[in-house]
């Protein structure tokens, strides 16, 4: 088995639902992402997925959020834009587009500063 990780980033503005403190009002983030899938085989070029794919779809997943305010955007109008949901949703998109027989979403983390980061991982 591999393991292979990219990284990448996006910025959007967000507020969260059902807190209380200063994250309940409108602010903005440069959300780190990172991305880990798994290979059970190499290619005849020795890749388990071509690392310019993984950044390609990611990033279409990304433009989906990239400068946009969250809180509009589904599922986070009703589901608070926390690193915890951004990680799953980005999870979920990213698995329908990437995984095959050979390759599988493995995690996704979700950096919101220097020192805090959700993940989210299959099960
Ligand atoms: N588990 C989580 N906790 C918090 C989340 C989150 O997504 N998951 N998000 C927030 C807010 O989005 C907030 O913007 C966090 O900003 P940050 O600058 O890190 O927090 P502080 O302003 O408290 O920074 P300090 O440097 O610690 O004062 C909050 N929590
Ligand atoms: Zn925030």
């Amino acid at each position: 088995m591999y393991r292979l990780k990219i990284h990448t980033h996006f910025a959007a503005a967000h507020n969260l639902i059902n807190y209380q403190g200063d994250c309940e009002n409108l602010h903005g983030h440069n959300w780190k992402v990172e991305v880990t899938v798994t290979a059970r085989e190499l290619d005849k070029a020795g890749l388990g997925i071509d690392f310019k794919i993984l950044k390609r779809e990611t990033k279409a997943v990304l433009d989906l959020l990239d400068h946009k305010y969250l809180n509009e955007i589904e599922p986070f109008v009703s589901n608070s834009p926390s690193s915890e949901n951004i990680a799953r949703f980005l999870f979920e998109k990213l698995t329908a587009r990437l995984n095959t027989d050979n390759v599988t979403v493995y995690k996704v983390n979700v950096w919101e500063s220097e020192y805090a980061c959700a993940s989210y991982l299959a099960d």
